[in-house]
């Protein structure tokens, strides 16, 4: 099998900043006065006109770092840290990102007479040449099953989809699923689903029946029998087949929700993810595999076609915002015939021969329970080269994740978060060093002590991981540019740069704040995008009384210990702050 070298992401060029056709700041600053009162009940419009330089001493605000121990805490790998730059820190636009490059290292082959093209990834940054594989199956299902599945699918409620809390982003799911332990053992009441109410359940298990007609011979003549066989380590057990043990549709399109942040499926052991759209031609982007979360490549799948991957593969979706739409069926395996769950196992076998995602993997199953084998699953992962547990454990010692067993240690968080960005470039930890920057508890690079400098390197650093799509990096660049923080350093302020982060960062509160911008300029009146965009904040949870709660616990993906709302100063003649959301 090949093992392709995923490159490093193109960096992005820089784009112009000024648009000629830019209406002064102070025309501008009318327009957001609406937005602005709502967000700051405190700011004086006036203070905004009278803001002089908020260059500024900062030695007051970091505390003397501790001296430093020789070798401290969790061995890392030795690897120099990335510098920003920050001549070009403010200037990056969502429109720079581009489109994702599409995954072309395929081998071909054939499965009784269907062709199969087998990829795989490498987890990157970590020691042992471990990787995931993956598999493309063109048109495994026929374009009249895909016909009959959406129709069904889209059938009933009118379209509507379930909007409770996804697992991963902590926004609406948009999904409908057609079996899963929960639905099988009669587990849906209390539920945020559709199936919580008896209405609810009766409408969707006509649903189900009908869809099972189409669905169980795919899934009995040509899913199941081709993941036995391709992953016979995984699936062919005597006695511990794999069956498909959870089953739904998801939607990505215009008006809800584009993208599903980085994950993987760790309560599966095979996932076959089936596309019922066209790659190219019904959306651009979607799913997406990843080395990293800074290294992603689309699967092109047309309609009908299947990608076959094993739980440790990094993946997530990301559809570009170009009015496209696409749906996907999901299918997660388990090696039992039962459904029983017995990923501990496989995650305890692949931490044995020194995995760093599986050590990763089985830290968070945890089945030992107790904190102190958690974290050193994360420090042995850590120490194999996983960017991701570099993140929890700098987490964990910034005390934003609960551990008794790791100190508070602010040096210490500080060198997970640079090691996690020299080895994979990863946006967590561009993202946390940014906000240690504004807090005051991390020293900027080449020891400046001006507070311009200090806002460009953390700007500078959200732009980083802004580049690999992190979703809370794109929204704080929003607010830094709609509250007008480039002033600092001289640079002419962009509020509508600022809108277009908030919209691309796709969140719920991001999408609400720039459909509040839109609303408020006159020239976004006439379109009726700002209530598009307010719209769609709903759709996507803003306004819910689960969302701060699933933001709790998902973080910018799959992960707590993160705040949305970073510690960006007050301006120091005024009270100007963004607000908190
Ligand atoms: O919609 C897709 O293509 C994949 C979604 C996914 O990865 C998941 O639900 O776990
Ligand atoms: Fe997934």
């Amino acid at each position: 099998m090949a093992k392709p070298s995923m490159a490093k992401p193109k960096s992005a060029s820089k784009p112009p900043n000024a648009r000629a056709d830019e209406p002064p700041y102070a025309v501008l600053l009318l327009g957001l006065l609406p937005l602005i009162a709502l967000l700051v009940p405190s700011l004086r419009p006036a203070s905004f006109s009278s803001l002089p330089s908020i260059v500024t001493s900062i030695e007051s605000l970091i505390p003397k770092p501790p001296p430093r121990r020789g070798v401290v805490g969790t061995p890392l790998p030795d690897v120099p840290f990335l510098p920003i730059d920050l001549e070009a820190a403010g200037s990056l636009s969502p429109a720079d990102l581009g489109p994702l490059p599409v995954y072309a290292d395929y081998d071909n082959s054939s499965w009784w007479g269907h062709p199969v093209s087998r990829g795989s990834v490498p987890h990157l940054g970590t020691k042992g040449g471990h990787e995931s594989d993956f598999a493309v199956l063109p048109g495994i299902v026929t374009a009249a099953e895909v016909d009959a599945i959406l129709r069904i699918a889209n059938a009933t409620f009118g379209g509507e989809f379930d909007a409770d809390p996804d697992s991963v982003d902590g926004m609406a799911s948009h999904e409908i699923f057609l079996d899963s332990d929960e639905l099988r053992e009669g587990r849906t009441a209390g539920s945020l689903k559709g199936d919580a109410t008896p209405g609810g359940r009766a409408e969707r298990e006509a649903m189900r029946r009908q869809l099972k007609e189409v669905t169980d011979p795919i899934l009995s003549s040509r899913l199941t029998p081709f993941i036995r066989e391709s992953f016979p380590d995984l699936c062919a057990s005597p006695g511990r087949l794999c069956t498909p043990c959870y089953s739904l549709v998801r939607r990505y399109r215009p008006g809800e929700r584009l993208s599903h942040q980085p994950h993987r499926d760790a309560h599966a052991r095979v996932t076959a993810v089936v596309s019922l759209s066209v790659h190219g031609v019904d959306y651009r982007g979607g799913i997406y595999v990843a080395a990293a979360r800074s290294d992603k490549r689309v699967a092109a799948l047309g309609r009908g076609d299947a990608i076959v991957h094993s739980s440790d593969l990094l993946h997530g979706v990301s559809v570009e915002d170009d009015g496209g739409e696409r749906w996907s069926w999901i299918l997660w395996f388990r090696d039992s015939e039962t459904c029983e769950d017995h990923s501990d196992e496989w995650f305890q076998r692949g931490a044995e021969e020194g995995g760093a995602v599986a050590l990763a993997m089985l830290a968070e199953r945890n089945p030992e329970g107790t904190e102190e084998s958690m974290i050193e699953l994360h420090k042995r992962a850590a120490s194999g080269g996983l960017g991701s547990s570099m993140v929890k454990l700098a987490r964990a010692h910034l005390k934003a994740l609960p551990s008794r067993t790791l100190k508070a240690d602010p040096d210490e968080a500080e060198r997970l978060y640079r090691t996690a960005i020299a080895v994979a470039q990863e946006p967590d930890a561009y993202f946390g060093l940014a906000q240690m920057l504004l807090q005051g508890v991390a020293k900027p690079q080449g020891g400046s002590t001006k507070m311009a400098d200090l806002l460009r390197e953390a700007v500078g650093m959200l732009e980083e991981a802004a580049k690999a799509r992190h979703p809370y990096a794109m929204f704080n660049l929003g607010i830094m540019h709609v509250y007008g923080y480039p002033r600092a350093w001289g640079q002419k302020v962009d509020t509508d740069l600022g809108a277009a982060w908030l919209e691309a960062s796709g969140l719920p509160e991001g999408l609400f704040v720039a459909g509040n911008y839109h609303v408020a300029n006159p020239r976004g009146r006439k379109d009726g995008k700002g209530e598009r965009l307010l719209a769609r904040a709903k759709a996507m949870g803003y306004g819910a009384g689960w969302r701060s709660g699933a933001r709790d616990r998902t973080g910018s993906g799959g992960a707590g210990g993160v705040d949305l709302n970073m510690a960006w100063p007050e301006f120091p003649d005024s009270k100007i702050r963004p607000d908190q959301f």
